[in-house]
């Protein structure tokens, strides 16, 4: 999982049911004979939520892969779990639509997965989260009971809304087997700018900009600085179609209309070049281009890895703190042998910024000049310790960084009624 050695995992046994029946079986044996289950799907998590630590059985989604129905008017997709992201996106293709969800790791992540990671990626500032999404799931308790939530309704307040137990808590209440999603129309026009730019002062004022003059068709808003931009030009050799500037925002828009579409965005970028906003940018509409563009977004991780070691915070701070974290931490690792670099990047629309420190090989030296600093520097400006990515086997003894003492004291109670004996990947999320 991930890249982080300490996430390799051990496991004897990998079953891969093919039906909801088969999950319950599985998991009504284990519940029975007290045998620690890790659900898995794509295995692309970055905390090791999905990795066997303590050679728990495997339980893999990657045969449950049917797609049920697509229906064109609605726009709901109903799936099992084990569907790969990319290959829901291409069979709604067909029909007009689109995931409203798109991450880095589209080709291998399955939409179970998705859900119990409450995955954010590239577009969620324009289609939103999978709380807002997901219309229904199926999922199996850890006694094999099947709990079937699977309403296709956008509108339904019957009772509790029991789906968002299964959103985002990382498998340890259920394992989710079917999927309802509400899926957006595929845009018919989409154009991506690249734009250089001097200070994060300016990616500020550009933002809220995009946000004025763009409105309804802003899809996507992200932030590289120089120094991961780097990861993907000097470690993977990829072009970037701008000289080097301190920071690059991308800009995605989603419409209806080219003609009406380019017309704004070519107002915008006019303002903002005339006004000194950016330095330099580029728009197209070619997916060739605009491919490559992403490319330099996508592959950060990827590009990270050839650094050596990465230390990697996936952090969610009041906008006009998005960035700060990185000057402070290149102030207090000035100096430290073995560091590569410290970068920031990410969801600039959401408020999710990715920082990263790479260094040649695992230290705990600089570990500990970063940890628990980071968590505190978030905690005090009230942020997330985790914006995306989850608590996973990484990060339960810092979850009260960002949680009060109370909620945990009700989570672990959830986690009691929904898993008794604690068999659903045990020693992730909540801490012991
Ligand atoms: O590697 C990472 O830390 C971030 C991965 C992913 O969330 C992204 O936004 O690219
Ligand atoms: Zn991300």
């Amino acid at each position: 999982c991930g890249f982080e050695p300490i996430f390799l995992g051990y496991s004897r046994c990998v079953l891969k049911p093919k039906t909801t029946e088969e999950v319950a079986k599985i998991l009504a044996f284990c519940n029975n004979n007290r045998i620690a289950v890790c659900p898995q799907g794509g295995n692309t998590g970055l905390v090791g939520g999905s990795v066997p630590v303590f050679d728990e059985i495997v339980l893999c989604t990657s045969q449950m892969n049917t797609i049920y129905s697509i229906n064109d008017t609605s726009g709901v997709l109903v799936c099992q779990a084990g569907c790969i992201l990319e290959n829901l996106d291409k069979a709604l293709e067909e029909h007009g639509l689109m995931m409203p969800l798109d991450l880095g790791a589209k080709g291998s992540c399955h939409i179970g997965g998705n859900l119990s990671t409450n995955a954010g990626g590239l577009r969620l500032l324009r289609y939103g989260n999978l709380h807002g999404t997901v219309l229904g799931l199926e999922a199996v308790k850890a006694d094999g009971e099947i709990i079937d939530l699977l309403s296709t309704l956008k509108k339904d307040n019957t009772g509790f809304h029991l789906k968002h137990l299964f959103i985002g808590s990382e498998g340890a209440l259920g394992v989710v087997t079917k999927v309802a999603i509400q899926c957006p129309a595929k845009p018919k026009a989409t154009n991506l700018a690249f734009l250089g730019l001097e200070s994060f002062s300016h990616i500020l004022k550009v933002l809220k900009k995009a946000k004025g003059d763009l409105g309804e068709i802003l899809a996507s808003c992200e932030m590289i600085d120089q120094s991961t931009l780097d990861v993907c030009t000097c470690n993977l050799k990829l072009k970037s179609p701008l000289a080097e500037f301190p920071f690059y925002m991308l800009i995605e828009t989603h419409g209806s209309s080219d003609a009406h579409d380019q017309e704004k965005l070519n107002l915008f970028l006019e303002d903002v070049m005339l006004s000194k906003l950016i330095l330099d940018g580029i728009v197209t509409n070619e997916p060739s281009k605009m491919k490559n563009i992403w490319d330099l977004r996508e592959r950060i991780t990827e590009g990270f890895v050839r650094d050596g070691y990465v230390f990697k915070y996936d952090i969610s701070l009041p906008i006009e703190h998005f960035y700060s974290l990185v000057p402070v931490m290149r102030e207090r690792l000035a100096g430290t042998e073995g560091i590569v670099r410290v970068s920031g990047y990410g969801h600039l629309g959401d408020g999710n910024v990715h920082f990263q420190v790479s260094c040649k090989q695992f230290s705990n030296e600089i570990l500990h000049q970063i940890e628990p600093f980071v968590y505190e520097y978030t905690s005090k400006l009230r942020g997330s310790i985790s914006a995306e990515h989850g608590i996973g086997f990484r990060k339960p003894k810092y979850i009260h960084y960002s949680k009060s003492p109370e909620s945990i004291v009700i989570m672990k109670e959830l986690k009691k009624m929904f898993d008794p004996n604690g068999i659903l990947n045990p020693y992730k999320v909540l801490p012991m």
